[in-house]
């Protein structure tokens, strides 16, 4: 993957994030998020699927009025009435879906490949008709026989299709076998862009994105924290951070809105976002152990792999049970008492021991407490 590579996001926080059993957002909350998401540069939103009914149709006709940079773009089974209720939105753009493995075809839809070549046209046909940027899905497409996918590719490029959406809709695959599929795609429909769609079921959707990209993929699925369907999608905030950082693409987001953003999907979603989530926990950026905070207060880099202000956070040095002297030295300054080396060895001690009974970090008045002891003792 060179600098060269243009990759864009296609958040679905909207879409797949609110499918996660339970959540449910307000219209003004997807109206904040959306308005987030679009401002840090976001290039597109899955914002929800109007044949679900009126109400989610209002939600999205507000989020069309907001007039937003991002192109909205939205769920739909392979049928007319999905695609009509979608236009009835105001909506461009449309992800049409259908199931592609046999397990699915079989054992879910109950129908056969013909059907689903045969309902693809149909759908794709109409949408094509009506003007519509179009994204074919093919969901359980990890589990699909290539050779079909091949073909379904054909005729969705042969019937106007603007790009596929590969689905590791169960987050079965690994990165190599990720790689592997999207690439023998790419080769084969070099015409239709792919997209990448990746489930979290293994703790691998983050990783699988990066293959499909390196695979030829152009567009990656993401959502904030991660939030999805069972165990979640690729996370926007490690995606696009992964990419930067170990791929060297910049996908021109403005990433010092992470931690905010994180925080009101956090909150909209009622699902607490961990102290330790990748990029946007709260705690990620915290140095406790001595020689960790030695080496990031001599230089971040030792310890960091950005700065912590390019997501949003900051920077924390911890006194606690693993604390050494130049953190406790450093902890003291940050509440304004100057302690030299050789009172932050012995304090050291006095660290270990109340970290070890409350059975966490120092609080500043803990601190205060420990150095106010140990002055009284040395007067005694
Ligand atoms: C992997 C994904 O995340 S895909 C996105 C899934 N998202 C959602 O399901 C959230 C919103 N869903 C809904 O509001 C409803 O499920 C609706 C409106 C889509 C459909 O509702 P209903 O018609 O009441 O059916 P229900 O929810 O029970 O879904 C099952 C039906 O959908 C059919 N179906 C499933 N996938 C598709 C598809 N891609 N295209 C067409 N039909 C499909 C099933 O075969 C089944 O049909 P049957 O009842 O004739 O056997
Ligand atoms: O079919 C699509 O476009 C998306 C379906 C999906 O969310 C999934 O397969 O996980």
């Amino acid at each position: 993957m060179g600098e060269q590579t243009r990759v864009f996001i296609g958040d679905t926080t909207l879409r797949d994030g609110e499918q996660t059993a339970g959540v449910v957002f307000s219209a003004r909350e997807k109206i904040a998020i959306a308005r987030h998401l679009d401002a840090m540069g976001v290039h597109e939103l899955e914002c929800g699927i109007p044949a679900m009914g009126e109400e989610e149709r209002e939600s999205i006709r507000a989020l069309v009025d907001l007039g937003l940079s991002a192109r909205l773009i939205t769920w739909n089974r392979a049928l007319v009435t999905d695609i009509e209720a979608s236009i009835a939105c105001g909506i461009e753009a449309v992800d049409i879906s259908l199931s592609v493995s046999d397990i699915m075809i079989e054992h879910k839809i109950n129908k056969s490949r013909e059907w689903v070549q045969e309902q693809l046209k149909r759908a794709l046909g109409f949408a094509k008709g009506k003007g519509l940027y179009v994204c074919v899905g093919g969901e359980d497409a990890s589990r699909a026989d290539g050779d079909f996918l091949i073909e379904l590719m054909r005729t969705a490029r042969d019937n106007g299709a603007d790009r596929f959406r590969f689905c590791d809709t169960l987050g079965i695959l690994d990165p190599f076998a990720m790689y592997e599929k999207v690439a023998r795609l790419s080769a084969a429909v070099p015409e239709l862009e792919i997209e990448v769609h990746t489930h979290n079921d293994l703790g691998l959707a983050t990783a699988n994105a990066l293959a499909g990209v390196r695979g030829g993929a152009r567009y990656i699925s993401t959502t904030v924290n991660g939030l999805g369907e069972r165990a979640g999608n690729a996370a926007l905030e490690e995606v696009v951070m992964a990419l930067k950082v170990a791929c060297g693409i910049d996908v021109g987001i403005d990433t010092r809105r992470f931690r905010a953003v994180s925080k009101l999907v956090g909150r909209a979603s009622n699902r607490e976002v961990p102290a330790w989530k990748a990029v946007v926990g709260e705690k990620v950026f915290s140095h406790e152990s001595g020689l960790h905070a030695d080496g990031v207060l001599k230089d971040p880099r030792n310890y960091e792999l950005f700065p912590p202000e390019e997501v949003g956070l900051t920077r924390h040095i911890v006194a606690g049970k693993h604390s050494g002297t130049n953190g406790i030295v450093e902890s003291y300054r940050q509440i304004g008492i100057p302690v030299s080396r050789d009172e932050a060895q012995e304090l050291m001690a006095l660290v270990r021991s109340t970290a070890q009974r409350i059975k966490g970090p120092l609080a500043p008045k803990d601190l205060i407490k420990l150095h106010q002891a140990r002055s009284v003792s040395l007067a005694a």
